[in-house]
């Protein structure tokens, strides 16, 4: 079985990539790494401790982190640095360690002795595995250039489902600060621009993720953990900062920093600039650094919130509620849905058909609406009716009032004789109807807005003005997005939503046989 936690005492950090490719059938959830010097007696003592040669360790910790992306993918990694900078009796850890692995193979008293003095917080039931690494080296020795610690370091970021490339920036500040580290955690008005923003984890989330971290790496410092809502929080301000962690692409927002706080009569911060830790195996929608935006590429057609079981409809058919904004790519979604075998519902259509001549809409529609909605040929004509309803809420109620019991009449119809085990029902205001409670699960389709200005400008020959206008009437993508259970974006070329859908229904599957 697996272990949930392991800890990994690595005497010989160049062969890291060979260990870590063997730990994720050793280790299912978290795995601490703690070095210790490959000398003549490794269990002594962890070296070094003096004040200056904690740098030292910055590319090691760097070079494990970027192995650990290539070998890892699943596990929760996190290299400890307490052991590093001070003369800690036992090494702790947040979660109990069940699994001890060691790089080379030590006599079993000295293990013994190892574990009963040296960890925390270990289970009663704790497995060991010595590995057989024969070669043996020391810690790489550093550049002058990062050998500097400072009392207080800064660094900030979104930290979004807080991955390798975070981590190793802010092990960085920690590894580097004496005293305290400052981070500054970006508030919502600050994400909008982001790829899929609206699947970034809530500010309370982001700023639980960065404290845990760096409390379970290194307790002993103090942390000053804070949500920002500019690009530059306290670092222009708290004259106590002395360096700031960024990434490669960040340099000028340290360098804008540093200006601020020459105008403001503070010192200016050392900027220590970690390098991107590359994406293993990007596909072309994605970056080719580790990011936050292609891990929320990654969580789309998967279960992002779990499905609270429907008392109030049959088991089968499995109902998916189909939904999200104008010119979202739901119906391309549909057909990919249709093509895996789902029987789609599209709503927009049997509205078409609920208020066709003879039809007891079109009555209704006529008496509500005059004359003016009605064709020669005695149908509705929509675009007239469209140009009534939308961008008058007003009007939009008195149009849904009447329609939307009778196509929830005829939806229901048609999932009481259909033969397939999942239905689709695609409706783009389904959750302002209240639909939900006739669906077990609620997917939706997302779009940049800018993106669909285009689309409605090219598809349905709005103005950019009228565009924008349409949109604005809607609900945003955000409660769409916080709304379903399982989220798609349509943004890139189709192959790409086929995927996601392609995904989903794998997993629907695989919960459908639970
Ligand atoms: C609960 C539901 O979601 S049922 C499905 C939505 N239909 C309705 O609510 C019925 C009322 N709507 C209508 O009768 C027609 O849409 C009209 C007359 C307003 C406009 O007709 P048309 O110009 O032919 O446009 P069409 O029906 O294709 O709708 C245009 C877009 O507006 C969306 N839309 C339709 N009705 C509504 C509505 N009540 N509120 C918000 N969006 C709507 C459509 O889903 C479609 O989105 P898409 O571009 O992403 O595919």
């Amino acid at each position: 079985m697996l272990a949930k936690t392991g800890l990994l005492i690595i005497s010989n950090p160049k062969q890291i990539a060979k260990i870590l490719s063997t730990i994720e059938s050793q280790v299912k959830n978290t795995l601490y790494i703690q070095l210790l010097s490959a000398l003549s007696d490794p269990f002594g003592s962890f070296y070094p401790k003096s004040f200056t040669s904690w740098p030292k360790y910055s590319q090691t910790i760097s070079k494990i982190y970027s192995q650990a992306a290539h070998h890892c993918n699943n596990l929760d990694v996190k290299v400890l640095l307490s052991g590093i900078k001070y003369n800690i009796p036992k090494i702790q850890t947040q979660r109990p360690i069940d699994l001890i692995i060691f790089d080379k193979p030590y006599s079993s008293n000295e293990i013994k002795t190892f574990i009963k003095s040296r960890i925390q917080n270990i289970t009663d039931d704790h497995k060991i595995v010595t590995l057989d690494s024969t070669e043996i080296s020391t810690i790489e020795e550093e550049t002058n250039d990062h050998v500097e610690v400072f009392k207080h370091t800064v660094l900030g970021g979104t930290f979004d489902r807080l991955h390798l490339a975070h981590k190793l920036l802010l092990s960085e500040a920690s590894l580097r600060a004496s005293n305290k580290v400052t981070i500054g955690v970006t508030e919502e008005n600050m994400l909008q621009s982001k790829t899929l923003w609206e699947l970034i984890e809530p500010i309370a989330t982001r700023l639980l993720n960065v404290e845990n971290f760096l409390k379970d790496i290194c307790p002993e410092l103090e942390y000053n953990i804070v949500p920002i809502n500019d690009p530059f929080g306290p670092a222009i301000t708290d004259p106590s900062m002395e360096m700031i962690v960024v990434s490669q692409e960040t340099i000028r927002g340290g360098e804008k920093i540093n200006a601020i706080r020459q105008e403001n009569g503070l010192n200016e911060l050392k900027i220590v600039a970690i390098e991107l830790v590359d994406e293993p195996n990007p596909n072309p929608i994605e970056e080719v650094k580790i990011s936050s935006s292609t891990a929320r590429i990654r969580l789309l057609g998967t279960l992002l919130k779990p499905v609270k079981p429907n008392e109030n409809i049959p088991h089968l058919p499995y109902v998916i509620g189909l939904t999200g904004g104008i010119a979202s790519g739901k119906s391309g979604v549909s057909e990919h849905l249709k093509n895996l075998g789902a029987h789609i519902i599209n709503c927009d259509l049997l509205g078409h058909e609920i208020y066709k001549p003879g039809k007891p809409c079109h009555q209704q529609i006529v008496d509500t609406f005059g004359d003016k909605v009605v064709s020669n040929n005695g149908e509705i004509n929509r675009q007239a009716l469209g140009g009534i309803v939308f961008n008058n809420p007003g009007e939009m109620k008195k149009l849904n009032n009447l329609v939307w019991p009778a196509i929830a009449e005829e939806v229901q119809k048609i999932i009481k004789t259909c033969t397939k085990k999942v239905v689709v029902i695609e409706a783009a205001v389904l959750l302002t109807a209240g639909w939900e409670n006739q669906c077990h699960e609620i997917w939706t389709t997302v779009i940049p807005r800018n993106e669909a200005v285009i689309r409605l400008q090219r598809r349905n020959g709005l103005t950019e003005e009228q565009a924008n206008s349409r949109i604005e009437s809607l609900p945003s993508n955000k409660f769409y997005v916080d709304s379903a259970n399982v989220v798609f974006c349509t943004l890139w070329p189709v192959e790409y939503t086929k995927e996601q859908v392609v995904k989903a229904w794998g997993l629907l599957e695989k919960r459908m046989t639970l």
